[in-house]
């Protein structure tokens, strides 16, 4: 499915014409059902036939050949993602492969030298650190990109009772521990209902219970927003939890894309569940399992890190 083409960044790309390399399908033309054409897409970019087709088809997300390159080397070189509305994709792979790269492609904030993207224009992105604003308080915090200021407070007031920390709405940013800080920040990227949400390790920082609860949290408000989803982790455990497929990228593509057929919520001692953590660590190249706890590809890509969720507090 690649269309990787060479073309400099602010050309016209695939008939997708780009400002940034990023071209943005409005949401109304990024729904599944009902869709109508597409209107005043962000970014600039037309009405175009490939926006169009893509959202007929029911892509919130289509990323085709896409190519990045830094200092000479394509980081990535051809890589191919689509997703629906409510797909929960989690992406793999060793340090320095690209994973950060994509995501921020994805998210508008880094350009793609080739090949197209199609993202819809309300999307959110969480990081590895809670990234808050200290003179603001948490309430401010979740509503600093929200579009209707006038009702911020009630909409921030909801989104924080909806991530369990309503009671924190009038505190300052470094009073909350860093669970708390991340659960702002979930507030924060959810309060805008985004069609896409992008993380990017967001619990790499958290010690192993409040990465349970997290887990859990980010798999309930997902059910219940249904945004696409692309989380970037280093957990291989994290990855078959939370996500219907998992993809692996090595190589500067997908080198893997395999599907997590495990009811939910699942339990890291299902057979299924085994097999599959052997099989995406195999295609990590790490020989090593541990049985019982998380198994996280470490950062030098080639060792697992063995963490126990009983034990590995901070
Ligand atoms: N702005 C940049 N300029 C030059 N090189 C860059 C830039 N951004 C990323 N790179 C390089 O691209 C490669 C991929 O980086 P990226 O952060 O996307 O990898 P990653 O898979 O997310 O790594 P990790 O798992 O360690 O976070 C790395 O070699 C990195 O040094």
């Amino acid at each position: 499915m690649s269309a990787s083409v060479d073309a400099p960044e602010n050309a016209t790309v695939d008939g997708v014409s780009t400002v940034d390399g990023v071209a943005t399908a409005d949401r109304a033309a990024a729904t599944l059902d009902g869709f109508p054409a597409p209107a005043e897409p962000a970014h600039g970019v037309g009405n175009t036939d490939e926006v169009r087709g893509a959202a007929e088809a029911g892509y919130v997300v289509e990323a085709l050949g896409v190519r990045r390159v830094f200092n000479g080397r394509a980081v990535l070189d051809g890589v191919d993602l689509r997703l629906r509305k409510g797909n929960f994709v989690a992406l793999l792979g060793p340090s320095g492969t690209g994973k950060t790269t994509l995501l921020r492609i994805l998210g508008g904030l880094d350009t793609a030298d080739a090949g197209r993207v199609i993202v819809p224009r309300v999307r959110s992105t969480v990081f590895q650190e809670p990234r808050l604003i200290p003179a603001q308080r948490v309430w401010r915090n979740v509503v600093l990109g929200a579009r209707r200021p006038r009702a911020a407070r009630r909409r921030a007031t909801d989104a924080l009772a909806e991530v369990g920390i309503a009671g924190h709405a009038n505190a300052w940013p470094r009073t909350l521990s860093g669970g708390e800080a991340q659960r702002v920040a979930l507030a924060r990227a959810l309060v805008t209902e985004p069609d896409l949400l992008l993380l990017d390790e967001p619990f790499a920082a958290l010690d192993a219970l409040t990465r349970i609860r997290m887990h859990d949290l980010l798999a309930a408000l997902c059910a219940r927003h249904e945004p696409a989803v692309v989380l970037v982790t280093h957990d291989v455990d994290e990855a078959i939890l939370l996500a219907d497929r998992v993809l692996v990228l090595s190589g500067g593509a997908i080198a893997l894309d395999q599907a997590v057929d495990i009811d939910k919520p699942r339990n890291r001692d299902d057979p299924r569940f085994l097999a599959l953590r052997a099989t995406l660590l195999e295609q990590l190249g790490v020989a090593r399992t541990v049985g019982g706890g998380s198994t996280e590809v470490a950062a030098s890509g080639h060792h697992p890190v063995d963490r126990n969720p009983t034990t590995d507090l901070h």
